[in-house]
């Protein structure tokens, strides 16, 4: 649904984003993350039609985004990361002006925008001011009107940013519900623990750069080099465990803490089992072993110091 091929963006001498090229498709939830000033930013408004490449190309549901720019506004919902809203104008005002701007009959609109509001949960303002609206309901609002045309591919620009964690919670949510609706969503984020739990892709990026692209799984199975040990004992049994696991070739690095033995595991599955007979055929006194997975958080740490790519 959304394609990148070979994007760059040059400001005079500076390259803000460099040779940037990425899938994603139908039905996907894309998490973009990387640092402020990474070109997140510039990519979307890329995407969404309002930036025009120095070199690259780019297509959303088929669409050239240069060459046929209106039918890609079409297909797509954009929600920058600083939006404005208008003032004196009501929320049902607001949607309803999108609606005429996507060229919606009149007939259809009142039907689209009772049904939007209700999804976003903010049926119960409709009539109230735009500009009278809480942080989060104007976020909210704004998703809403990147939704009136209905369309497949949501690009959203840091949709969270801003919010407290229970608006962020009710916007986590709503990707959820967009993303069981069918939508193929792209939206980017500094903050990795907002996209973990429902990201299907992640690409990051730096300095201009794509480091990784690719499902989460895909990119912690390069890491498996990098795997996680956790060993649970009970009572005063974690240094003899720690002195077991130490003394084989599939371990590097371990720590205890309390009742718990860390280690840095570099084997296979076989290892592992193997690891795990020795410390019981040791009589020790194992209350659970298991591999640590992979935060988002730690895997984005191991790409952006070049452990994986
Ligand atoms: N119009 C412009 N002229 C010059 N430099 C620009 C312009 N727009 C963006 N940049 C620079 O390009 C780089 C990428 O910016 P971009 O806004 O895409 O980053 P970002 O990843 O979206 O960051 P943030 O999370 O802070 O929004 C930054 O160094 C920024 O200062």
């Amino acid at each position: 649904m959304i394609e990148v091929v070979g994007f760059t963006k040059r400001y005079g001498e500076f390259t803000a984003v460099d040779d940037l090229s990425f899938s994603i498709g139908k039905g996907e939830t894309f998490g973009f993350i990387g640092p402020n000033g990474a070109g997140k930013s510039t990519t979307i408004r890329f995407l969404a039609t309002l930036l025009r490449p120095t070199t690259g190309e780019g297509r959303v549901a088929g669409h050239s985004v240069t060459g046929d720019p209106m039918a890609v506004r079409r297909v797509i919902g954009f929600m920058p990361d600083d939006f404005g809203v208008y003032d004196g104008m009501k929320v049902w005002e607001f949607l309803d002006f999108f609606a005429v701007a996507y060229e919606i009959p009149r007939t259809a609109r009142k039907k689209i925008i009772g049904e939007v509001l209700e999804l976003l949960d903010l049926a119960h303002k409709r009539d109230d001011y735009v500009n009278g609206l809480s942080k989060g309901m104007k976020q909210r609002l704004c998703l809403a009107k990147t939704l009136v045309h209905d369309p497949p591919v949501l690009i959203l620009d840091e949709p969270a940013s801003g919010l407290d964690p229970r608006a962020r919670l009710e916007m986590k949510a709503l990707l959820n519900e967009l993303r069981r609706m069918g939508k193929t969503i792209l939206v980017s984020s500094h903050i990795l623990s907002e996209l973990a739990d429902f990201c299907t892709s992640i690409g990051v990026i730096e300095r201009g750069r794509l480091l990784a692209a690719g499902s989460i799984r895909d990119i912690q199975k390069q890491l498996r080099a990098h795997r996680v040990l956790k060993v649970q004992l009970l009572d005063g049994e974690a240094g003899r465990a720690a002195e077991i696991l130490r003394d084989d070739p599939s371990i590097r690095l371990v720590e205890t803490f309390d009742h718990t033995v860390t280690a840095e595991f570099e084997g296979v599955d076989e290892d592992m089992a193997r690891l795990l007979e020795r410390l019981i055929g040791a009589g020790l006194p194992v209350h659970s072993f298991a591999e640590e997975p992979l935060s988002l958080e730690e895997v984005f740490m191991m790409i952006t110091k070049g452990i994986v790519s």
